[in-house]
């Protein structure tokens, strides 16, 4: 008997041709655009996912900066820093990398980001934006997936979208996104009841709820399209410790095609962030000297 496997949606294909077009727009572009990021404490995760998009930014031709400030930070510090780089024009892109530290709310941070340079696409009044249908800046990992997916040709309007989660970073928005491109929305959550009903019903099912392979096959409608956004770290029978998804590999088996984790919308996320960071400048300068920053999506 042969079992048919997914297509694999790989990640950094997909990624490499987002940075390499926000590339060829800054090429274009009188200024650097420069992000700068800003962490707060040593999260090992964190310390990573920054260092990360730092490099990627300056091997794709962008400026970055990176503000480490300590663990105890008061949260007034972290404001007064936010508002420094505001009024600074010589920054497009501001990214605070989350989570914050328990005693620092992370709403006041992220609405205290002039919306111009909110690369995180967070601030109220992008999402509101988002949710508007309007373009704005949008999240990174939401639009990573919008992005993954017009990459591999896979079309989305008028297609029965299932997602897994509610997060503010990633189910929310990505619902926007979803039904600004014309699909039909569920978005379930740890109150929905017979939960695989609801996936199965699914074209394009995306899971994004952090619970380590939670979609079985059994859940998936044969013939979906799978979007694995979760990023659990396991530690397998060898002992080791290793990366793994909310969705079972097993459902290769079922699915038409499917992202992996890693390799999967991972590498889309910080893709997306130099993207936006590219929008973010080329919208400043229209504002400022004339230069055409409304060709972008
Ligand atoms: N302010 C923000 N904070 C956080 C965001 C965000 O979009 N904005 N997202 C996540 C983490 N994240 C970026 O910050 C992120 C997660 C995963 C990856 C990635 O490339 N993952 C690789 C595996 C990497 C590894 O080996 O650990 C993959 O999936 O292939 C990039 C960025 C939380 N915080």
């Amino acid at each position: 008997m042969t079992v048919d496997t997914a297509t694999v949606l790989a990640g950094p294909p997909a990624a490499a041709a987002l940075i390499a077009s926000a590339a060829g727009q800054a090429a274009h572009l009188p200024v650097v655009p420069h992000l700068v990021i800003v962490r707060v404490g040593e999260d090992p995760a964190s310390v990573s996912y920054v260092r990360g998009k730092a490099k990627k930014a300056g091997d794709s031709g962008l400026r970055s900066t990176v503000h480490a400030l300590s663990e105890t930070t008061p949260q007034s510090d972290l404001l007064s820093l936010v508002a420094s780089l505001n009024s600074d024009p010589d920054v497009h892109g501001i990214l605070v990398q989350l989570p914050l530290p328990g005693h620092i709310a992370e709403a006041a941070v992220l609405a205290a980001i002039d919306p111009d340079k909110d690369v995180d696409g967070l601030h109220p009044m992008n999402i509101g934006q988002l949710w508007s249908g309007r373009p704005t800046l949008a999240p990174c990992t939401p639009a990573g997936v919008m992005a993954l997916l017009a990459h591999y040709g896979i079309p989305v309007a008028g297609r029965r979208v299932v997602i897994v989660g509610r997060s503010q970073l990633v189910g929310r928005p990505l619902a926007g996104l979803f039904l600004a491109a014309d699909a039909t929305v569920t978005v379930t959550h740890s109150r929905t009841r017979d939960l695989g009903t609801v996936t199965r019903e699914a074209d394009i099912l995306v899971a994004a709820v952090g619970r380590a392979h939670l979609i079985t096959p059994d859940m998936v409608r044969p013939g979906a399209v799978v979007i694995d956004v979760g990023i659990n770290r396991v530690v397998g029978e060898d002992g080791k410790a290793r990366l793994t998804g909310d969705v079972h590999p097993d459902v290769a088996t079922v699915a038409s095609a499917l992202t992996p984790v890693p390799g999967g919308v991972g590498p889309m996320t910080v893709a997306q962030l130099l993207a936006n960071t590219v929008q973010a400048a080329r919208q400043q300068l229209s504002q400022t000297s004339g230069v055409p920053g409304d060709l972008v999506r």
